[in-house]
């Protein structure tokens, strides 16, 4: 176990989630009770085949989205007790979301995406230039923050998605399928920076993902399956 991990402390529960789409002949069932629990400073791979829920599950955890049925607990608050303007500043400011396709803004420079990022969260301006460099710097761009999405690989893009999710402090990183649009050393340049992450601050991340490779690299994977999660592996790092 690292220095700053304590699963002791619950960051996020998810309780029994059930989520349905539609109605009739066309309900789906994209969970059916999932159960997740994430502490502090842990690495968690959420893994099952296309469609079986785990970005309808992983934008739950982000409020995104509500359940049908079941309860998720962000540090102890029940979410279904929170108004919408709440769970949009708990998001804000508790949260960090990474996506596939990295979301960056493509005539901002690097820098501006993440000032961009800190400004949405409601972190005050005088602290936008400390933020921003701490987090290019922390993802390894302190050299190329200057410089607008086309111009970099596809890596330092989603480090700099990283940075722009990281700069205002939230303990949370959600992340769908980060590595997916990456080859292999680039993705695994992104997991160095999860595990740093970690590691130092003592951020959990959920991540999606369909690689083994990036499996390999976690400190929990679960399994979707049926709209119900099960436990593939566990390990002390
Ligand atoms: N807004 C929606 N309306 C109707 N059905 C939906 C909606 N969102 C998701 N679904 C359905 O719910 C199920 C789970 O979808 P979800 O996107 O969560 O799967 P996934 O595991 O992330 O898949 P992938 O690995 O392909 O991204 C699928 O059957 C999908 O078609």
């Amino acid at each position: 176990m690292n220095r700053m991990e304590n699963p002791a402390l619950t960051l996020l529960e998810a309780r029994s989630v059930t989520r349905v789409f539609g109605k009739g002949d066309g309900t789906v069932y994209a969970l059916k009770g999932a159960t997740l629990s994430v502490g502090q400073g842990r690495l968690i791979a959420l893994k099952g085949r296309s469609g079986s829920g785990k970005t309808t599950l992983l934008n739950i955890m982000a409020a995104l989205d509500s359940p049908t049925e079941g309860t998720v607990f962000y540090s102890g608050r029940d979410g279904s007790r929170m108004t919408d303007q709440q769970k949009n500043e708990m998001r804000k400011r508790e949260i960090g979301l990474i996506f596939q396709s990295f979301a960056l803004v493509p005539h901002m420079t690097a820098y501006e995406n993440v000032e961009f990022g800190l400004r949405i969260a409601g972190v005050p301006s005088s602290e936008w230039k400390k933020l921003a460099e701490q987090a290019l710097s922390f993802v390894g761009l302190a050299s190329r923050m200057h410089h607008m999405p086309p111009e970099l690989s596809g890596g330092e893009q989603q480090r700099t998605a990283i940075a722009r999710a990281i700069a205002h402090k939230p303990q949370l990183i959600l992340a769908d399928e980060p590595t997916a649009e990456l080859d292999s050393r680039m993705g695994k340049q992104v997991m160095e920076v999860f595990r740093e992450l970690v590691r130092t601050q003592g951020i959990a991340i959920v991540l999606t993902t369909h690689d083994p490779h990036i499996m390999e690299l976690v400190d929990d994977v679960y399994a979707l399956e049926d709209g119900r999660i099960g436990t593939e592996s566990s390990k002390e790092v």
